[in-house]
């Protein structure tokens, strides 16, 4: 059964503005912020709390579990900060967000990162790890790596992403 809404991966390194985006851009097209950290927590999809790393250890297949049925009827923003997880027919548009380095840099060091978690993250921007992870796991033509160092740059993201969705709509419910 194919979807009558899309579903878009947001991902990127942590900082990035994964989670400003997703609540942008479904206060504008009504499709729904899935915080798969929130899932994480709330439906126990985690082998325990890394401490070292203060976040959880996350078991995938159970994570996948408990989103397929939502996933498979579309109209979900996918927050997370990896993508190769997800089965690529459930995926319309991946998103990877980036930002320069010093500015990721501030915004981790406010969050109070352990030194271990901000500098894995810091040099996984810098590798583009999740570019590169996002352009193995999906077709490249629905890849797309857009900016996110400042305000306008996030304002013009959710612009161009909702402009995408009123196309789809419009491919794929004629
Ligand atoms: N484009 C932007 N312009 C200005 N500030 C931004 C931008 N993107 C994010 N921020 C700020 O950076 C911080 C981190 O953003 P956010 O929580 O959205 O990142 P995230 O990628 O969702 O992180 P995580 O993976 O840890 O959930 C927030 O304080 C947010 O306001």
């Amino acid at each position: 059964m194919s979807r009558t809404l899309p579903n878009i991966i947001i991902t990127g390194t942590p900082g990035v503005g994964k989670t400003s985006h997703c609540e942008l851009l479904a206060e504008r097209t009504g499709l729904k912020h899935l915080s798969v950290n929130d899932v994480v927590k709330d439906k126990e999809c985690h082998d325990g709390y890394d401490e070292e790393y203060q976040s959880w250890i996350v078991d995938e297949d159970k994570l996948l579990d408990a989103i397929e049925d939502e996933a498979k009827q579309g109209g979900l923003i996918i927050d997370w900060h990896a993508c190769d997880l997800f089965p690529k027919s459930w995926i319309d548009l991946v998103v990877v967000l980036r930002a320069d380095t010093a500015t990721l840099y501030d915004r981790l060091k406010a969050r109070n990162y352990p030194e271990v978690k901000l500098q894995e993250n810091m040099d996984a921007e810098i590798m583009e790890v999740l570019v590169q992870e996002a352009k193995d796991s999906y077709d490249e033509e629905i890849v797309v790596e857009l900016q996110s160092s400042n305000a306008d740059e996030m304002e013009a993201n959710v612009d161009r992403i909702e402009q995408w969705f009123t196309q789809w709509k419009k491919d794929n419910n004629a």
